[in-house]
């Protein structure tokens, strides 16, 4: 498994949540002060990403400022300044500064054919249509990325948020309020699998500084899984009981089986259809159960539940959206399996997508 970079995303907003308002000059939000320690933050990190819409709302130069920090850097065999790093489906002008500014090597990940145009400004990885950011993290960790600062806008923080592919978030809030429905916010609607702690809280010349650390599970891998998995109870034949998408990968995260409840038989659970296809397989005893509902506990028209199956097949982790409601049973999957030392990992923010498939219960 490729090692993706450590990812802190930092921001600055006003009061109301806004990255900047609807004025054609870019606000500023930041005081020297903040800006000093987000130079800092460029300084530390092998690469600093920006979205399109910032390349174009901005024209950045995304440069370490201190020439005391890149002597730094320098004295510590890094180059002087970081790699720049931007994502596009659109194309970007190559006469924008993050192109022109700055003797670094600039990266665009992009759909395929969509930046041949920046090819002779920098390098153009296919990354998807749309976009993947975990093949972009993949690709930066292959190209010794370790340390990866986002800088935004709201666009990308929302999908690192969202696709739980952060690790940190420094948030800088300034002491107004810009009050312009449309102007860009720091994230959008979504939903957000990765519970944050907050770690510091500092009063930076009257600016807010707000620092949280992102749980280490579930990890952005997991998120991409679970979601897989969520997506697959849209394939079960109609029901009166859960509707359930199951996928099974191995140590390294590649899928080992795939369920959804109905298949194969109308009373086969997801877990139980996944599992059907890989009893005895030696992967599993790495392996990994996602799960859109928690496993069950209770059976009534097969003799062994999907957590006696989990426990049988030797799994040892096992990452769930929904606890299941008292529906039909109380039920006791997550302690069964707790109890016999499986760890288990429940993303409640993503309940909401396994709860549009079970409409039809009265939960
Ligand atoms: N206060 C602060 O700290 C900061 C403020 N800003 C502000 O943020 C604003 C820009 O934010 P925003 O417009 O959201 O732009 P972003 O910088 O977040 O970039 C969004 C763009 O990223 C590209 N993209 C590629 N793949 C995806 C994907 N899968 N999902 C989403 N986007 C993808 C798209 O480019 P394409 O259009 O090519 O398809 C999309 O338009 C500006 O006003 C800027 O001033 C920005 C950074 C920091
Ligand atoms: N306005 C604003 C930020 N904006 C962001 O700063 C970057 C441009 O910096 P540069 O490359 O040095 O010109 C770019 O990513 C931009 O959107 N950052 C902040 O910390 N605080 C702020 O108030």
């Amino acid at each position: 498994m490729i090692s993706r970079p450590h990812v802190l995303l930092s921001a600055a907003q006003s009061l109301d949540g806004f990255l900047d308002d609807t004025s054609p000059e870019r606000l500023v939000l930041s005081t020297e002060d903040d800006f000093a320690v987000v130079d800092r933050l460029r300084a530390e990190a092998d690469a600093v990403l920006v979205g399109a819409g910032t390349v174009r709302a901005d024209n950045p130069r995304l440069l370490v400022r201190s020439p005391e920090l890149r002597r730094n850097r320098l004295a510590q065999g890094k180059p002087e300044q970081p790699v720049k790093v931007t994502v596009t489906t659109r194309g970007l002008d190559p006469d924008a500064q993050f192109f022109t500014v700055g003797d670094t090597e600039k990266i665009v990940y992009a759909p395929p054919g969509a930046a041949d145009g920046l090819k002779h400004v920098a390098t153009v990885v296919d990354a998807g249509n749309p976009p993947d950011f975990g093949h972009v993290l993949d690709d930066l960790g292959a190209r010794g990325i370790r340390n990866l600062l986002v800088e935004g806008g709201g666009g990308i923080h929302t999908r690192f948020l969202t696709e739980g592919l952060a690790d940190e978030l420094r948030l800088a809030i300034a002491p107004f309020f810009v009050g312009q429905p449309d102007a860009p916010r720091f994230v959008g609607p979504g939903l957000y699998p990765r519970p944050l702690t907050l770690v510091g809280v500092q009063d930076l010349q009257g600016m807010a500084i707000l620092e949280y650390r992102a749980a280490a599970e579930p990890t952005g891998r997991d998120v991409r899984r679970l979601k897989e998995a969520i997506a697959l109870a849209a394939l079960c034949p109609p029901s009166h009981t859960f509707r359930v998408g199951a996928v099974i990968t191995d140590a390294e995260g590649e899928v080992v089986a795939t369920g959804h409840s109905g298949e194969g038989d109308p009373t086969n659970h997801a877990e139980e259809a996944a599992l059907a296809k890989c009893a005895g397989d030696p992967r599993l005893a790495g392996a990994t159960m996602y799960s859109s509902l928690e496993p069950c506990s209770h059976r009534s028209s097969h003799p062994r539940s999907c957590t006696q199956l989990v426990l049988d097949a030797g799994i040892p982790r096992v990452v769930f959206a929904w606890r299941e409601p008292p529906v039909f049973v109380d039920a006791r999957g997550t302690e069964l399996l707790r109890q016999a030392g499986r760890h288990v990992v429940e993303v409640p923010a993503l309940t909401p997508e396994v709860q549009r498939e079970n409409t039809h219960l009265d939960f």
